[in-house]
């Protein structure tokens, strides 16, 4: 059976994620879709919110998801699913999730990435942020959870630009835009009506089949080094991409993904790539991870373009693309150590050194 795509949606308090989801929900392709609502606090009005259209929206009520316990997300999904299986409810072959406005969707990604029951039904999709451009900056310069959504996000709705004053709108944009663009360049960014489209219309994003592999690391929009230039994450907040011509060895890029993990943690705000692996050249490896869980490294069956490089591509808090860089050169030079002391104990063929 094939996996089931789940989107999240989210977006700082009040930035319209429940009418995005709304209109979403609307579009004739989507009727087939479960609906997860995270919502903060003891009495959730969200999920009330949320319009069931013709019944085969499927709301789990109280707020059964809540960003501080994955665990408990991980739990709805499941039953979700075995409802589903049961016929409890409708059929649906997708799931959007709405999360709370304050709620640092990273949790919620790291659990479709890394749990073994949600990794065999689901496929983790798309990250959808919705951003107030009446707010939208404000918000921006001052809370880390709305710098958290939107440096995961692969679509970036701009919502209220018709509550702009008409003679500032066009410079509002511009300038939002241009912050954005500083914290996540790989993002598209549109209106609703565009991040609709994208949701409906397009394949699933699937890093492991290697399937729009360029849609979804969008590598070439993170060529030059970008920083935040706004308000408290000004100087701290950086995306950058890390090319490599020559094949990286395999167990140095464990080290590396390990390290990446323990040293940087909550301050690897993104992280995503293709590896070309000095083992087998012909097949690369697909990496991506949020804070301190990466996803295990999958291997494709071949390239899917004609560019063969390492390409990975970074958005952090208070970490330099050079620290990265001395990293990886790091682990290449202990691995490539640690190979010429086993070769030389006799323990390798010269060959794999
Ligand atoms: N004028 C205008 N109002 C909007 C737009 N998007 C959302 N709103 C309004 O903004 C308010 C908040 O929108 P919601 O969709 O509830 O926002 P939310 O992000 O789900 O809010 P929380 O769940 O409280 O974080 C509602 O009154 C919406 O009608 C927009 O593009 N233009």
């Amino acid at each position: 059976m094939s996996r089931i795509p789940v989107s999240i949606v989210s977006g700082f308090l009040g930035s319209g994620k429940t009418t995005l989801l709304n209109r979403l929900l609307r579009q004739p392709g989507m009727s087939d879709t479960a609906v997860i609502v995270n919502e903060f606090g003891e009495i959730g009005l969200d999920h009330e919110l949320v319009e069931a259209g013709d019944g085969s929206v499927v709301l789990l009520p109280n707020g059964c998801v809540c960003c501080a316990v994955r665990g408990s997300f991980v739990q709805a999904l499941d039953d979700l699913h075995q409802r589903r299986a049961r016929g409890a409810v409708t059929r649906f072959a997708r799931v959007v999730v709405e999360t709370s406005g304050l709620a640092d969707p990273g949790p919620l990604i790291q659990a479709l990435l890394a749990e073994p029951s949600l990794r065999a039904r689901y496929l983790f999709d798309t990250v959808t942020a919705t951003v107030d451009a009446v707010h939208g900056a404000a918000t921006l310069d001052t809370h880390l959870e709305a710098v958290r959504q939107l440096a995961v996000a692969d679509h970036i709705v701009l919502t209220k630009q018709d509550m702009l004053p008409e003679d500032t709108a066009e410079a509002t944009v511009a300038e939002l835009t241009r912050m954005l663009r500083q914290v996540n360049p790989g993002a598209t960014l549109g209106t609703a009506s565009a991040a609709i489209d994208a949701l409906v219309c397009a394949a699933p994003f699937d890093p492991e089949q290697g399937v729009e592999l360029g849609r979804w690391l969008r590598d070439t929009a993170y060529r030059g080094r970008q920083e935040c230039r706004h308000g408290r994450y000004r100087g701290r907040v950086r995306s950058f991409c890390v090319v490599r011509e020559e094949a990286i060895d395999e167990g140095a890029l464990e080290l590396f993904l390990s390290g990446l993990c323990k040293h940087l943690g909550a301050r690897l705000l993104r992280l995503k790539g293709i590896v070309r692996v000095a083992q087998r050249p012909d097949r690369p490896v697909v990496v991506q991870g949020v804070q301190t869980l990466l996803h295990e490294p999958v291997r494709l069956a071949r390239w899917p373009g004609p560019e063969r490089r390492t390409r990975l591509v970074f958005i952090t808090l208070d970490i330099e693309q050079d620290e990265i860089e001395d990293m990886l050169g790091l682990m290449e030079r202990m691995q490539a150590r640690a190979l010429l002391a086993r070769m030389r104990a006799g323990g390798l063929p010269a060959a794999a050194a």
